[in-house]
């Protein structure tokens, strides 16, 4: 029987596979069950994986250079990966709670998930163009103006409490109304979309990723806009690197195939700060890859790390999260459940008649407030 999580879940699709002889008349099929010989013949497969461990050497070097992996990366593909958002606003309509399009989720709009899909970034290469040096020289000069002005905030914290308070009031976005930061923004493809969508004229988007090719991306885009977006390079396991912004002073954080490139250890320490700069009230968002993905039962021997743990070809690495590691992660942070769902689905490729089986993660949590919800909170416990 579906979970009362399952239950309440409108947003995602209801295209459900109750004749297996027609599998390959569709594209793709929702809440898929798993039978119980698939999910042993998955635990086998992994249990292979993980019989021979990366050298720990190794290891340490992929954590130490972790940013300049993800360097390489967006050197390769700039903003060519992660595109697909068409399930954004339905999944989250915390990100644009006052916009017609943010009603997705309660609607269900076709022609609304549409015009999302079609406004969906166009090519940064027609503004930014590694060989251009004019470009980059002013990348260098942004990236180091927002650096500059996190140190500056940075010097101010060491300030006596009265003069902290009046530092508050001052910072990129202190005039915000609603303020929401993604963390691992890669490319921008989740912030102009939010930026698009949501024009509620209190919003703020901060967003900042331990990659500087992938910030200077963000930087370079068109739709980059200085009055309503800060964008920084940050390293989310570094615990003592400021942010631009003071604690409790966030509506909704916004986790996206992030906390799995994370090294699990530091996983508790990168949520526990997250949470102390949500506002009483404020929500994170998170989705990501599940145990026993398609992409997790890919992997080769010799590609393991840890249990559920990978690295891939280009040295960026990955973590298969079960629903209850996330709620331990959420809940020790101090934080409270408002939706744990798994998104089974399975993808089908009609011409090669190839079934595959995705396995994703949605999570909302929301810091305790007593009776005083944030509009967040309060959308969250309207849609979910
Ligand atoms: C799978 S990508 C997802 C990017 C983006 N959220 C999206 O959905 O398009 C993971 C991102 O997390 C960033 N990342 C990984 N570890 C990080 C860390 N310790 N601090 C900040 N960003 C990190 C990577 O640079 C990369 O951009």
């Amino acid at each position: 029987a579906p979970s009362r999580d399952e239950k309440k879940r409108k947003q995602f699709g209801n295209r459900f596979l109750t004749d297996a002889a027609r599998v390959f008349q569709h594209n793709a099929w929702d809440n898929v069950e798993w039978s119980e010989e698939q999910e042993a013949a998955a635990q086998a497969k992994v249990q292979e994986q993980s019989m021979q461990l990366v050298p720990q050497d190794q290891q340490d070097a992929y954590e130490i250079n972790a940013n300049m992996y993800w360097d390489d990366f967006y050197k390769t593909h700039e903003n060519g990966f992660f595109k697909d958002r068409h399930w954004l606003f339905t999944e989250f309509p915390e990100l644009a709670p006052n916009h017609p399009q943010g009603q997705i989720g309660l609607h269900n709009s076709k022609e609304t998930v549409k015009n999302i899909k079609n406004s969906s970034l166009g090519s940064y290469s027609d503004k930014f163009c590694a060989g251009d040096s004019k470009d980059l020289e002013h990348l260098d000069t942004v990236r180091k103006n927002n650096s500059n002005i996190i140190h500056q905030l940075q010097s101010d914290d060491k300030m006596a409490p009265q003069l902290q308070e009046e530092k508050d009031g001052d910072f990129p976005g202190s005039s915000a109304t609603y303020r929401i930061l993604e963390v691992g923004c890669g490319a921008g493809n989740t912030v102009f979309p939010i930026l698009q969508t949501n024009n509620d004229p209190g919003l703020f988007v901060y967003c900042c990723d331990f990659s500087t090719t992938a910030v200077d991306l963000v930087l370079a885009h068109p739709e980059y806009d200085a009055s309503r977006c800060f964008a920084f390079v940050h390293d989310l396991t570094k615990n003592q690197t400021p942010f631009p912004m003071p604690d409790e002073s966030l509506d909704v954080i916004v986790l996206i195939f992030v906390l799995s490139s994370i090294l699990p250890e530091k996983m508790q320490c990168v949520i526990n700060r997250l949470s102390q700069l949500l506002k009483p009230g404020g929500i994170i968002l998170l989705r990501d890859y599940g145990r026993f993905d398609l992409a997790q039962l890919r992997f080769k021997k010799g590609q393991c790390l840890a249990d559920n743990f990978y690295v891939k070809g280009d040295g960026t690495r990955v973590y298969f999260f079960t629903q209850d590691e996330l709620d331990f992660l959420f809940s020790t942070a101090g934080l409270e459940k408002i939706q744990n769902i798994v998104d089974r689905r399975l993808q089908v490729n009609r011409g090669k008649q190839i079934t595959m089986y995705r396995v994703w993660i949605q999570c909302k949590y929301q810091k305790p407030s007593g009776d005083n919800k944030s509009v967040a909170g309060r959308i969250s416990s309207i849609i979910n």
